[in-house]
């Protein structure tokens, strides 16, 4: 059984301040967590929250990451510059990123690719519009999605994270149920153990309006290995809840 990833997404939202007393009532509420816990920072916040969990259960991650390694791309973060700040995790693909700045499949899979080179453990996102909900067009989605990772990383699939996030779901309130989550996350899995023996390590998590409230039974079906998490992740009582329910 894969060990259970609670990851947090907290987006554009942040202060110097608000990191702080959010890190600090996080850390002070978490224990021994019965699952890995990370949270994915602004660029611009990554040394400050590297500082924040020096020694700490919780992990650092990242939003994304340049396809370029360096060099006169103007505003990108490269994947061993993040490294440089022992940055574990590097979301990539994440449907905000695909919608607003024409992230294309073949570009999110060069940044798996890049943040692998560096030590840094892509999580792959992937998810449908409602529109191709509609048109049932999700399996078809997903795969083609998740394929132009597999195919650019080769034996490398079994390193990287994959996470599910319908975008009709995210930051809506509308959560998948558990069972159109485990649909989706079944199929994802096929793919995976298509492509690596090694397959069942891979922990595919499911994000979109994941809350307090609704997390035992998502984490309960078997094949969701965690959560992406964005607006609870910004209050800690909720995040510590859902980090409960995974352990
Ligand atoms: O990365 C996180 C996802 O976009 C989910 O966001 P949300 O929990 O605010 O719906």
């Amino acid at each position: 059984m894969v060990k259970k990833l609670i990851a947090g997404n907290w987006k554009m939202n942040g202060s110097l301040a608000a990191n702080e007393a959010l890190l600090a009532e996080l850390l002070q509420g978490l224990g021994q967590p019965g699952c890995d816990v990370a949270v994915a920072v602004p660029a611009v916040y990554v040394g400050q929250v590297q500082a924040l969990l020096q020694g700490s259960a919780i992990a650092l991650a990242a939003q994304d990451v340049s396809a370029h390694d360096g060099g006169a791309y103007t505003g990108e973060v490269s994947a061993p510059m993040l490294r440089d700040f022992a940055v574990r995790y590097a979301l990539v693909g994440h449907s905000e990123r695909r919608q607003y700045h024409g992230e294309t499949d073949a570009l999110v899979a060069t940044k798996a690719q890049k943040a692998l080179a560096a030590g840094i453990t892509p999580i792959v996102c992937v998810g449908e519009t409602l529109a191709e909900r509609e048109a049932g067009q999700t399996e078809a989605v997903v795969k083609r999605q998740l394929a132009a990772v597999i195919h650019a990383v080769g034996a490398c699939v079994t390193e990287i994270v994959v996470a599910y996030e319908p975008v009709w779901a995210i930051g809506t309130g509308k959560t998948a149920s558990p069972e159109q989550a485990q649909a989706v996350h079944a199929v994802l899995r096929a793919q995976l153990a298509a492509a690596s023996t090694q397959a069942a390590k891979v922990p595919v998590l499911y994000g979109g309006s994941m809350n307090a409230g609704n997390a035992e039974q998502l984490l309960a079906q078997p094949d969701i290995d965690g959560g992406l998490i964005g607006g609870a992740s910004l209050k800690a009582q909720d995040f510590l809840k859902i980090i409960a329910a995974a352990a």
